[in-house]
């Protein structure tokens, strides 16, 4: 079921109509539906319910909206986080600070300690100094830090270069040949409980097989880890399910990742952590925006839409497919370019794509952007940073305001030696 469909003529989320949001908020403005992120949340659960013990922490890089995290941690999720910033968010939604996953290369001393501090359930550990660092402060608390290690598969996710995690020449995770012995020196620490291994290749991943060996790999060594005598009653799959992004380009569905997991996991024995992100938000969100002007162009005309590569990265970043459609579709199709305001070539969401007919005026969405959209937001050209909204059967509230100019201005200052 579509929470952004069209009905008598015009989109709604679930049974708000868009314009009203437009009307009462201004745009650009992400969208979220409430009911389709627990329909997510639910489907990825369900898709589970064979294995005998799991632990699913949602990708919070993903959509760190305090409301979103609401809905997730009503549907018994944790958080999987990679800052301190992110610890905050999960706890002031009411996640569980034993159920948070302390993921990242680049967590510092001071991070391992607030965690510790905060009680975080478990600490992926990407490099040996860091797992000693855990153990040296875990201690100097009085405190054990149970924890895992994160391995590098070296494997092809065949997903975009920039969002590819598990090859060797990526930063994440040791060296899966260098693990069983690092592991044993870690495992040999006081401070330290290394109760497993975790993995994660990648995120937009359509093609299960990658994913499949990752897993085979990580299940050998963490069996031949556990035949060392180690204890390992946990390994960490991470997350990386694809989401359709663009009509008829559709990934392997939550119920066939799960069948693989039942199947490739079988006789681990272990709680097996799920780390999923986009799969739950990415089509729980839309970005709202409306159209300056429509510019003729030499080659294909312009539509000039409020929103920019500020409010929603991944196309410039990614080259990404958004889709985008009227919120009053008239029924008439052009092929056009769409771009934003920002001063930059690059500042441009779709080339020839054949689109509604839209004038100036006129209200569209980019679909597909509740996961990594507003959370990858800045304020580059000096634009407002892009208000959040969410949507919960025919009411709507603002979950996260328009920061303006203002707001922005008034957390500068000039120094004393400039102010004469
Ligand atoms: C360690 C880790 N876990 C989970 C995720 C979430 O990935 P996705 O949103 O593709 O499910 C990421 C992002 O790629 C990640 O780096
Ligand atoms: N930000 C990326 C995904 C990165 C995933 C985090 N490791 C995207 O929008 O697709």
């Amino acid at each position: 079921m579509d929470h952004f469909a069209i009905r008598e003529g015009r989109m709604f989320a679930e049974d708000v109509p868009m314009a009203h949001i437009a009307e009462k908020v201004g745009t650009p403005v992400y969208v979220y539906s409430r009911a389709t992120l627990e329909r997510h949340a639910r489907v990825f659960r369900d898709a589970l319910s064979a294995l005998p013990s799991i632990h699913i922490a949602f990708a919070i890089k993903a959509n760190p909206n305090l409301a979103v995290l609401r809905v997730l941690a009503r549907e018994g999720f944790g958080g999987d986080i990679v800052s301190i910033g992110e610890m905050k968010r999960a706890l002031a939604a009411g996640m569980k600070a034993a159920d948070i996953v302390f993921s990242g290369v680049g967590k510092t001393r001071g991070d391992l300690r607030d965690a510790l501090d905060a009680g975080v359930g478990q600490f992926n550990i990407e490099l040996e100094e860091e797992g000693v660092a855990l153990a040296e402060i875990a201690k100097s608390m009085g405190k054990t830090a149970t924890a895992v290690l994160r391995v590098n598969p070296d494997v092809d996710a065949g997903t975009h270069a920039k969002i590819s995690t598990g090859k060797s020449e990526n930063k994440f995770g040791v060296p899966i040949d260098q693990a069983p012995d690092m592991f044993g020196r870690l495992a040999a620490l006081d401070g330290l409980a290394m109760r497993g291994l975790a993995l994660h290749i990648g995120s937009q991943i359509f093609d299960l097989d990658p994913i499949e060996r990752a897993y085979v790999k990580v299940g050998a060594l963490a069996m031949q880890l556990r035949g060392a005598g180690f204890v390992i009653d946990r390994v960490d799959l991470g997350g990386g399910l694809g989401v359709p992004y663009e009509r008829g380009k559709v990934p392997p569905s939550p119920a066939i990742y799960g069948e693989m997991v039942a199947r490739v996991t079988k006789g681990w024995d272990v709680t097996l952590m799920f780390e999923p992100g986009r799969v739950i938000a990415g089509n729980a969100g839309v970005l709202l925006t409306r159209v300056i002007w429509v510019k003729p162009g030499i080659v294909r005309p312009y539509v000039i839409v409020d929103a920019a590569m500020n409010d929603l990265a991944r196309p410039a970043m990614y080259d990404a497919w958004h889709d985008f459609e009227a919120v009053l579709p008239s029924g008439e199709r052009v092929v056009a370019n769409i771009a934003g305001p920002v001063c930059e070539s690059g500042d441009t969401f779709a080339m020839n794509r054949e689109i509604d007919a839209v004038k100036s005026g006129d209200l569209a969405v980019f679909r597909t952007a509740g996961a990594y959209g507003a959370t990858m937001a800045s304020t580059y050209n000096s634009r407002a940073l892009v208000p959040e909204v969410m949507v919960d059967g025919d009411k709507f509230a603002i979950v996260a305001e328009r920061v303006v100019p203002e707001k922005l201005i008034a957390a500068e200052q000039v120094p004393d030696f400039l102010k004469d």
